[in-house]
């Protein structure tokens, strides 16, 4: 399937929360210059795969090996490699643009000048360069999504975890990042991109994983998907794999009860 070693592996992964296991046995490999788009329910347990091999949740059993690391070693020199953007950020928003970047950049290894430097060209790309030195916190949604963005850029990881990373993005922008995610990938990185909007992720995946109560239910590239399924979107192959058909009932049902007053 691919020539290179795989950056990521995991093997019978399962965690359990309370007595509940949110994962089942996940078995995946993801090879350099793949986008991955990595999808599922709500709680289907996407989040906690990623929290996983970032080395923010433990108690996990099973195989898990990110860039050769196992993030139950307590590794952290292999997190120097790897970019995330959350879903939802607990970003410093006290600080200026370039006090939270150069912050970032040096936990991640790189020297402040650089870090600034780079963040201020960034920015600068985004259209941020007039707000460098004002607080996150005046931000715009959209604008604290592109901090974010930069903020898992800056030290050029090899492998980037990104949750909604185009959540509050103008047309524009998400032209913008997407072709740049399309770059990363052209240059070797390994991206995991998680999010519900499903004609992106049809879009830019090279291979997409469906994730449901804590098992893969598919893996393979859209065309594939489609032809397991008779969907013609991902959107439709997502309602089939994980059998939801009933949007227009529990619509109905909802509206109903709005007009009870
Ligand atoms: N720290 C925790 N303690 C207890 N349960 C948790 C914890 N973290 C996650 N869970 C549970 O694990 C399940 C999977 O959650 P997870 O956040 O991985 O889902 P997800 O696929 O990322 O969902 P979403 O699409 O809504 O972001 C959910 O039922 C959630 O309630």
């Amino acid at each position: 399937m691919n020539n290179s070693a795989p950056v990521i592996t995991v093997r019978d992964l399962r965690m359990k929360f309370g007595d509940r296991y949110v994962l089942n046995g996940i078995d995946l490999e993801a090879y350099p210059g793949q986008i991955i788009g990595y999808i599922g329910p709500n709680g289907a347990g996407k989040s906690t795969t990623v929290k996983i091999m970032l080395g923010l949740v433990e108690g996990y059993t099973g195989e898990v090996s990110v860039l050769g690391a196992s993030p139950s070693d307590g590794s952290v020199e292999y997190k120097k490699r790897i970019g995330y953007v959350p879903e939802v950020a607990d970003i410093y928003d006290t600080l200026t643009a370039r006090e939270y970047l150069t912050f970032i950049g040096e936990l991640y290894g790189v020297p402040a000048d650089e870090a600034e430097s780079k963040a201020y060209r960034l920015m600068e790309r985004f259209g941020l360069k007039e707000v460098f030195d004002v607080r996150i916190a005046t931000f715009s949604k959209g604008m604290k999504q592109k901090v974010l963005l930069i903020s898992s850029l800056l030290h050029n990881p090899d492998i980037l975890f990104l949750d909604e990373p185009l959540s509050g993005l103008d047309a524009n922008s998400v032209m913008v990042v997407k072709e740049v995610l399309a770059l990363l990938a052209a240059q070797g990185k390994t991206i995991f991109y998680s999010s519900h909007i499903m004609d992106v992720v049809e879009k830019i995946s090279h291979r997409i994983i469906l994730l449901a109560d804590g098992r893969i239910v598919a893996d393979g590239s859209f065309e594939q998907l489609k032809g397991q399924v008779s969907g013609g979107s991902l959107e439709q192959i997502f309602n089939q794999l994980t059998g939801f058909n009933e949007h227009q009932d529990i619509a109905e049902q909802f509206v109903a009860i709005v007009q009870e007053v």
